[in-house]
């Protein structure tokens, strides 16, 4: 397991992590989520002993990376796919790991047939696309059989096949009993590979809960009304019975209705009270991508000119607070100035927080409202997985030293 305390690093006047605090527990993958520039990889790096905490610890299995015994040998990482030497082949490059760990050559040949770079693990590696650089990055991580595995963006620059194969291997792995942090940009992905996401935004903690729970608790579900194309008049008579419910409803691009703020049973009373046939009357729950582009919208630091519509089924727009220590900053589709948002206020140490075990909205009720956020959520514990073997090198990513 790893745990976050109170993690936070300053780079300067920069803050980059602020007082965080979470768990990373075996047995499941667990999704890192944030925007450009909020905190990944410096946590990354902290739980993997390349940047040292300004205040707070990470562990691994109880101990900090740096006092684990044959710590290479229990935790492999893949936090930047391009720190190889070029002039090597990568089987050379996957050898000369080895040998500093002490691996046989044998689990190097296992690797590159595990990853599918036996073909051309004879080349040098500087002519590898992204692609083949990603899966070389994650047989290093995996060349020690490691208990505790890190990813960051591993499926970057794969192929569709690649990405399948990547989230097999996550959820193999976590199957196993492992414990798999990985981050990504890729929500769709990411819905489809963890079942628990840390979020952060601005190097804090945003939310710390299961992929369903995180899209319940960050978006409103909605219904899809159809009454038959066949009778005109028949939408618009159902709206303003809707609507006279306290209804919100929205036409679908398709001509559909799109409603919030009634179940659909009430729905169905409605249209049938209003003498109005339905072709259509279905749930509907918004994406892991649509949550978390409401969660993360006042937490993002770099975004284009042209700020992108807040989804349909999402909760209104969220300001993240600004942690004490970071430098006032404007963002753009921040709120004005002086207006706060709405966990202005709230206690807790981590304002821009989602709750946890808070009662999760009904499929068609009105939005959730924001609340302030328990820090860690109770998991069932994972069962324990196969001992470490051997060692993947994370040290041999960029350092702190190098940036
Ligand atoms: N060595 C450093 N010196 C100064 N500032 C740094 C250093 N490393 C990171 N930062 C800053 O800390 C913040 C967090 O950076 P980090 O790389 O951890 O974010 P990230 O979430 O991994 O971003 P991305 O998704 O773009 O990879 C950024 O503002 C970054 O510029």
């Amino acid at each position: 397991m790893i745990e976050a305390v109170g993690l936070t690093k300053r780079y300067g006047a920069k803050t980059a992590v602020h007082n965080l605090s979470f768990q990373v527990r075996p047995g499941t993958v667990t999704g890192f989520l944030g925007p450009n520039g909020s905190g990944k990889s410096t946590t990354m790096r902290m739980i993997l002993g390349l940047d040292t905490p300004t205040a707070g610890h990470v562990t691994i299995g109880g101990h900090p990376f740096r006092k684990l015994p044959n710590a290479p040998r229990q935790v492999g990482a893949l936090l930047d796919a391009k720190a190889v030497h070029g002039g090597r082949s990568a089987r050379q490059h996957l050898l000369s790991l080895a040998q500093l760990s002490g691996i046989p050559a044998r689990r190097v040949d296992e690797v590159l047939g595990l990853v599918g770079l036996q073909d051309v693990a004879r080349k040098r590696s500087k002519g590898f696309s992204l692609g083949m650089g990603q899966r070389l990055g994650i047989a290093s991580a995996m060349l020690g059989d490691p208990q505790v595995l890190l990813f960051d963006e591993p499926v970057n620059g794969l192929d569709p096949e690649g990405i399948l194969w990547v989230r097999n291997l996550m959820k193999q792995l976590a199957s196993e009993g492992r414990t798999v942090f990985v981050s990504s940009h890729l929500m769709s992905e990411m819905a489809l590979t963890a079942e628990h996401l840390i979020v952060i935004g601005r190097g804090q903690l945003l939310a710390d809960m299961n992929v369903k729970d995180f899209i319940a608790a960050n978006s409103a579900g909605f219904a899809r009304v159809r009454t038959p194309d066949t009778e005109p008049g028949l939408a618009e008579k159902l709206t303003a019975a809707l609507s006279a419910a306290g209804g919100q409803v929205a036409p679908e691009p398709d001509g559909a209705l799109r409603v919030t703020g009634l179940a659909l049973p009430r729905i169905s009373d409605l249209a049938h009270e209003a003498d109005v046939r339905l072709w259509e009357l279905s749930p509907h729950q918004a994406s892991l991508e649509e949550a978390y582009m409401q969660l993360t919208q006042g937490a993002v630091d770099y975004r284009s000119a042209v700020p992108p519509q807040v989804p349909h089924g999402a909760v209104p727009p969220q300001a993240i607070a600004q942690p004490p220590g970071m430098p006032p900053q404007g963002y753009a589709g921040d709120p004005p100035a002086g207006v706060p948002g709405p966990y202005a206020g709230q206690p807790g140490p981590f304002p821009g927080a989602q709750p946890q075990g808070a009662p999760v909205p009904g499929p068609y009720g009105p939005p959730p409202q924001p609340q302030p956020h328990p820090q860690a959520q109770p998991r069932p514990q994972a069962p324990a997985g196969p001992p470490p073997a051997a060692p993947a090198d994370p040290t041999q990513q960029h350092s702190e030293d190098a940036r």
